[in-house]
């Protein structure tokens, strides 16, 4: 499979200049779907936002589809392919969810079919299609921001903090319908969720990132088998089996 996103020893960070992100290089192929995993405050957010050229770059190269994105351009990188669901959905919480999908579609010719391919992955939206965004629940309105986001046919797709205020259960439901995309479109995607178990079960390839350092790059198959590998990762040095930390790691 060829990649359609290639990215390139990036540094990543903000106006101090001190990167936050250090050195980043992975490549993901059309429907390969990346975990990217790591502690709070590893660098995960950072390095999405500098990707989507939310934020200027402090060194490296980003390709999407064969272009080389220009350094903090939002707008062309989204023109590029890549659309970011950010952690704070960014939804237009006063417009019903039929409003917030129709601004995500450029042209009126195919909006009914956008509509209603989204609504194929997310058939809930489909009963709540008039109701206010900020009166969804939580799980709806990420349902609400992937679908704004797929309506874009990005090639890559990248999605903050998927679980962010979801009930696990919620969150079980929704990492199969990101399989489904991928599987379905060749859209590569990358997720940063913090159950990690649950995204290695849909996730093609993890990488860890720890205070800014790609720490582990891995076959998502290889470290369902060997959850040892992921808590060394998150903790440094060497594996240590104290449950305590383990479990404020992960
Ligand atoms: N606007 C900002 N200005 C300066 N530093 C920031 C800013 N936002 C985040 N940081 C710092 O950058 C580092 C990485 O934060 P980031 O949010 O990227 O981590 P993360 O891995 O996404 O963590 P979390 O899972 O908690 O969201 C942290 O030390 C954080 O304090």
């Amino acid at each position: 499979m060829s990649n359609v996103l290639s990215c390139r020893e990036l540094a990543a960070g903000y106006s101090n200049g001190r990167p936050v992100v250090r050195d980043l290089s992975f490549d993901l192929a059309a429907g390969e779907i990346l975990a990217l995993l790591g502690p709070n405050g590893a660098g995960k957010t950072t390095a999405l936002l500098t990707l989507a050229g939310l934020l200027p770059s402090l060194g490296g190269s980003v390709e999407v589809a064969g272009t080389t994105l220009k350094s903090g351009q939002a707008r062309a990188t989204a023109k590029a392919g890549l659309a970011l669901v950010p952690d704070n959905r960014e939804l237009f919480t006063t417009l019903t969810v039929e409003e917030n999908l129709r601004l995500a579609v450029p042209s009126r010719r195919g909006w009914t079919a956008e509509r209603d391919r989204v609504l194929d992955y997310f058939p809930r939206l489909g009963e709540r299609l008039r109701v206010n965004a900020g009166a969804l629940s939580g799980g709806e309105q990420q349902m609400l921001a992937i679908g704004r986001a797929l309506a874009q046919h990005p090639k890559v797709l990248v999605v903050d903090e998927l679980s962010m205020g979801l009930a696990p259960v919620i969150v079980e439901r929704l990492l199969p319908v990101m399989r489904q995309v991928a599987d379905d479109s060749d859209t590569a995607v990358i997720i940063v969720e913090q159950h990690v178990a649950l995204v290695l079960e849909i996730a093609d390839t993890a990488l860890v990132l720890r205070h800014g350092d790609n720490v582990l790059h891995d076959a998502a198959e290889k470290l369902r088998g060997a959850p040892e590998l992921i808590e060394q990762a998150y903790l440094g040095g060497s594996y240590d089996h104290d449950p305590v930390k383990i479990a404020e790691a992960l």
